[in-house]
């Protein structure tokens, strides 16, 4: 078994990998809405996870996630239009929300053509999270489950190597740079995705595999370098982080 930084889970395809998974995010759902009664959880684009969201709003196995007690934040989003084809909240909609009966109100894609498209998620999720101070490296709005992919380069969210954003104190940010594949993007930084209860990261495909050796290698090595391998810097402060493959994936 690959050994990552946090809990392993390897299933031997995507109809497992997606049950294991879709089970662990209705349990953190079904504790968030009994203790809160809100369920907060951020989704990522890509290819990988199109497929898993329609699972979660067409299997009768999660028939009971509290859909109208939950808020959809996007963890990145590259700045285009909500209906260009590469648009993550699009994905998110035809794929999962539309279909959830989620109030549009809680489905908070993120404005990335506004003039501080940043300032104006963080202000969304100040609200959302009753946080009046201005947002800081010490207070961070709690997610309940964020789910993370990523790249062949060990980017995820939209934190590419040696790209400005990797250093970034607040919660939300724009990166572009030499390394952001184009076009610019607006993403969730470190400080807020390891504020969050519990992150998963979503790979399948042998396509995977060496960027998993990459992380397993550099965690192995014990000097984390973010700037190369940017996932690196995921380390949840309350759980373990998840790596959710299959088999092909974890080689
Ligand atoms: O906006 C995005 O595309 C995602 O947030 C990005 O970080 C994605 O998770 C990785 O690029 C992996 O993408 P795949 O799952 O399609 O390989």
């Amino acid at each position: 078994m690959i050994k990552l930084p946090g809990t392993v889970v390897v299933k031997p395809d995507t109809e497992a990998l997606f049950e294991k998974l879709g089970a662990d995010l209705l349990h953190s759902a079904e504790v968030a809405v009994e203790k809160r009664g809100v369920f907060h959880l951020a989704l990522s684009g890509g290819g990988t996870p199109e497929p898993f969201y329609v699972r979660l709003v067409t299997d009768p196995l999660f028939r009971g996630i509290p859909w109208a007690q939950t808020h959809i934040w996007i963890v990145d989003e590259r700045c285009v239009p909500e209906d260009h084809e590469k648009s993550n909240i699009k994905m998110i909609r035809e794929a999962m929300t539309d279909h959830a009966g989620i109030p549009a109100s809680q489905v908070h894609a993120m404005p990335v053509l506004a003039d501080d498209p940043a300032a104006e998620y963080e202000a969304t999720l100040a609200e959302a999270f009753g946080i009046t101070d201005a947002p800081s490296d010490s207070n961070h709005p709690v997610l309940d489950f964020i789910l993370l992919g990523m790249g062949g380069d060990c980017h995820t969210a939209s934190l590419f190597p040696e790209s400005p954003a990797l250093h970034s104190t607040r919660w939300i940010d724009t990166n572009d740079g030499e390394k952001v594949v184009p076009p610019p993007r607006v993403t969730m930084t470190y400080p807020l995705i390891n504020a969050a209860r519990h992150v998963g990261v979503l790979a399948v495909g042998v396509g995977k595999t060496a960027a998993l050796q990459s992380v397993a290698d550099q965690a192995a090595s014990g000097s984390p370098d973010i700037e190369q391998i940017p996932i690196s810097g995921i380390a949840p402060k309350s759980s373990d982080l998840i790596w959710y493959l299959d088999q092909a994936a974890a080689g």
